[in-house]
């Protein structure tokens, strides 16, 4: 195994890297071709009780420090994560197989972006005075909440592990971030990296370990809030557990999210967000346009672009920049998604292109489009979380919009058309948290993300993720006697 994947031990507490080896075995595998390029150790209730505990000792140090002191170190973060932007990018394609021509350009960045702009929004953070009758006031502090959990899903490891950890900081709250099992190592670097720009010891900390740590940490009373990005029937688990305790939430989970491409729209560009809502990080994307709604006029000439771009995608060594589709994470995810495939065959779906596996090693299977999808079929109603495109043909905007949120979930949608009238109209209509007009799955940090209806509960990004690692306490100011009634 190339020695510089092994970190120096599995968690990382109280600023220095920890080891318990009574943990289970994690080994980490390479998706590209299922070699093990790692292995390290499930977190015991041993190492989760020290990195809890440092936890909360470095927030009551950390929220003492003013807003342009912590700022200051989250920016020096963003700094030196630019400045190590080519090995990081590299460890997230290993952790992930992600191509290296998406890591360094979609991840390690994101993450710098989060701290960078949470940083210059930590020195703003304030309250507000409320002039009452009688020269009486209430002023309110945004105070920390305390400490937080962070769990995290296998797709974004360095970009979720920041998203949770650049607004929880800036706040002045400490956090404990359990990475997903089978993309453990970026958030280390994290770790690693947010200690050397100068965060106090026990800031952030990394343990490691599947569902069993995770619930672990939901239910420790030293635990404030819980952030998870993850799936539905997590998500769903890991609420209930912390309404237990009445704690604080953000839920981002999955998806079945709509793309409508109107008959108007500029085809090229259609194909192009078609392309980016489906077959970006191999289909592995939460806010995926996956249903494509196209009207009917242009059926025939969509699924002719789709079909031509996709000869153009490079599948292959995720080393080789001139790669554009990587592997699955995992087999698992991989027999997945072939199992959605069969059954949208199965159902009367056209595979018109695509779906088989390929390669020698690793996890890879080539990007697929299914025509002739109907609302009913299992790949029109289930996440599939993989690289497959299913095209539904529409008539008129009121049926598109009605059958595009015709389900459980409401993170993304995106609609294709030069009217801009009718975009505003769809996105109005859409019931779901993130929507685009002409273009699809961009993430800016400075835009609100989050899911409506089951694919969540609060937002990251943006100012509004303030207010989920935040909360006010007023203070009412009396400027006269203290009346009562006896
Ligand atoms: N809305 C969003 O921002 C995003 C959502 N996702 C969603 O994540 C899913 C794929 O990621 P996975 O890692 O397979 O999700 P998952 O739901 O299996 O796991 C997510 C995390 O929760 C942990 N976990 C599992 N059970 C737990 C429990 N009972 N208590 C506490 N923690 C527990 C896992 O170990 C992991 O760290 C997809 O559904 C996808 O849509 C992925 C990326 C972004």
């Amino acid at each position: 195994m190339p020695e510089s994947l092994q970190p120096e031990a599995s968690h990382f507490i109280d600023g220095a890297y920890a080891e318990d080896a009574s943990g289970d075995l994690l080994p980490v595998i390479y998706p590209a071709t299922g070699a093990e390029i790692a292995r390290l150790h499930t977190a015991t209730p041993a190492i989760l009780d020290r990195a809890l505990a440092a936890a909360k000792r470095a927030q009551a140090e950390w929220a003492a420090r003013t807003g342009a002191e912590r700022g200051r170190v989250l920016r020096r973060a963003a700094e030196i994560i630019r400045a190590r932007n080519q090995d990081l990018s590299v460890l997230e394609t290993h952790d992930t197989g992600k191509p290296i021509s998406e890591t360094t350009v979609a991840d390690a960045t994101s993450a710098a972006d989060a701290l960078e702009w949470f940083g210059c929004l930590a020195p703003t953070l304030s309250g507000e005075h409320i002039p009452l009758s009688g020269g009486d006031f209430v002023y309110t502090r945004r105070e920390p909440l305390g400490v937080c959990v962070g769990l995290g899903a296998w797709n974004y490891p360095t970009q979720i592990a920041a998203w949770k950890a650049a607004p929880a900081l800036a706040c002045g709250n400490a956090m404990v971030f359990k990475p997903s099992e089978e993309t453990p190592l970026c958030a280390l670097k994290l770790a690693e990296i947010l200690v050397e720009a100068g965060a106090p010891p026990g800031l952030f900390n990394v343990v490691q370990g599947a569902g069993e740590v995770g619930r672990a940490l939901v239910a420790d009373p030293r635990v404030a809030k819980v952030s998870l990005t993850g799936s539905v029937p997590t998500g769903q688990r890991v609420y209930a557990a912390a309404a237990e305790g009445m704690k604080h939430v953000t839920m981002e989970l999955g998806g079945k999210s709509p793309l409508v491409v109107f008959e108007d729209a500029e085809l090229e560009d259609a194909v192009s967000g078609a392309i980016m809502a489906n077959f970006y990080s191999t289909g592995q994307v939460c806010s995926n346009g996956t249903r494509v709604f196209v009207q009917r006029g242009i059926r025939e000439a969509f699924l002719d672009r789709v079909t031509a771009r996709m000869d153009d995608a490079v599948i292959g060594d995720p080393m080789d920049a001139a790669t554009t589709i990587g592997p699955m994470v995992s087999a698992r995810q991989r027999a997945i998604v072939e199992d959605y495939i069969a059954k949208g065959v199965e159902e009367g779906a056209t595979l018109v292109k695509g779906g088989h596996r390929t390669g020698n090693e690793g996890f890879f299977i080539e990007p697929a489009l299914f025509a002739d999808v109907t609302d009913g079929m299992t790949i029109a109603r289930e996440e599939i979380f993989g690289p497959v495109l299913s095209v539904l043909d529409f008539d008129t905007e009121e049926e598109a919009l009605a059958r595009a949120n015709a389900t459980p979930y409401g993170l993304a949608a995106g609609v294709f058309t030069r009217d801009m009238a009718r975009a505003h109209r769809m996105a109005a209509g859409f019931q779901a948290g993130a929507t685009y007009i002409n273009t699809y799955n961009l993430t800016p940090v400075e835009a609100p993300f989050g899911g409506s209806k089951t694919s969540g509960v609060g937002r990251e990004n943006g100012k509004a993720a303030i207010e989920f690692y935040s909360e006010l306490k007023s203070v009412y100011v009396a400027n006269g006697p203290c009346e009562a009634p006896f």
